[in-house]
């Protein structure tokens, strides 16, 4: 009988790689999760605890350090190593630094014939994401990036916490690059199916269109509070990465704003950003153009741009 067990690979175990392995152990998403990480102590001592986390886990899940030979018949490799921002520094800032690390390991990776799905989180999320596709030659639906997943959620978050209505309820994206120049779609932000301007124009005693730019505004720089605050982001990303490795292995047909690359999708082409896509077995099934007003095309197409701008900088690698 053919062997149906899944196989998870991380690479980078520092706070995003182990949250997000601690988030599949809960979850019970893989049956088997190999970790690596140049701390070996950090990656070892980190399966030691969440293997004894296992009788309280929802299902059995087989949890061990490795190397790259996991990578050979592995269904996902996702990849959280390298730098992160430390307080002040933009993504791009780390751009050069994570090229140099993502070379050497999506080498190593496949080197030992790795057929499966990239998903990538590492900043600058899209510029690596392109990176990670040119270094391994696969096609582009199998190399995902986190994209705007992140920003998705702290959107829905925020929009839930200022309506009241929980955030499964709220629909709205933010799409073009996970940093600094990324936009809300407002276009198409509803609460359960109404747009966000008619649900408030229907609460004027309550809600003002004018609160809607500084909620962008904390989505966008979430992350620079949370640095400043306490060092690093994790728990939502690792959420996030959980949930997209779900939809992969359970052959969802689900909808993320990740990045991916465009080949013509919003006028643009060999660049991977964030934009909505369905997500499923074989990674990417088809991305999805959303009829933007034209302020959006402009400030996405700015936003394209930004991250154009930081790929050729680095391309030479
Ligand atoms: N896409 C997103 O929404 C988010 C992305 N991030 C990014 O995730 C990345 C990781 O962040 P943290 O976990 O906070 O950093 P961290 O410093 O806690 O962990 C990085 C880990 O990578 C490992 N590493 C470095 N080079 C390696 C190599 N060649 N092979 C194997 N392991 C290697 C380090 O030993 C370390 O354990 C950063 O670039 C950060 O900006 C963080 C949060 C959200
Ligand atoms: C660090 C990062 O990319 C984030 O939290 O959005």
């Amino acid at each position: 009988m053919m062997n149906m067990r899944n196989r998870v690979v991380i690479i980078g175990n520092g706070a995003v790689g182990s949250s997000y392995a601690y988030g599949l152990l809960n979850q019970g998403v893989a049956d088997e999760l190999v970790i690596i990480d140049l701390d070996k102590d950090k990656a070892e001592g980190d399966v030691m605890d969440l293997n004894h986390g296992l009788a309280f886990a929802p299902s059995s899940m087989q949890i061990r350090t490795g190397d790259y030979r996991d990578c050979e018949g592995a269904d996902i490799v996702v990849i959280t190593a390298g730098a992160n921002q430390k307080p002040g520094e933009t993504r791009l800032d780390l751009a050069m630094k994570n090229t140099e690390v993502f070379k050497s390991i999506v080498d190593q990776v496949m080197s030992h014939s790795f057929d499966g799905i990239f998903i990538v989180a590492t900043n600058p999320v899209d510029v690596l994401s392109y990176m990670t596709w040119k270094f391994s030659g696969l096609s582009s639906e199998r190399v995902i990036g986190s994209g705007t997943i992140l920003d998705t959620a702290r959107l829905r978050y925020q929009l839930g916490d200022y309506f009241r209505i929980d955030a499964r309820n709220v629909h709205a994206y933010i799409i073009g690059e996970h940093g600094d120049s990324e936009l809300p779609v407002w276009s198409h932000a509803n609460v359960g199916g109404i747009p966000v301007d008619q649900y408030i124009s229907m609460h004027t005693e309550r809600y003002d269109e004018k609160d809607l730019e500084p909620i962008f505004h904390k989505v966008r720089d979430a992350a620079y509070h949370i640095i400043e605050r306490k060092g690093a982001t994790h728990y939502g990303i690792a959420m996030g990465l959980v949930r997209l490795t779900k939809a992969v292995l359970r052959n969802e047909d689900a909808l993320f704003t990740v990045s991916v690359l465009l080949e013509g999708q919003y006028d643009e082409e060999d660049v991977y950003v964030g934009v909505p896509a369905i997500i499923n077995r074989n990674g990417v099934r088809e991305i999805v153009e959303l009829n933007l007003r034209q302020d959006e095309k402009d400030l996405f197409k700015k936003s394209v741009s930004v991250v154009k701008d930081a790929v050729e900088r680095v391309k030479h690698y």
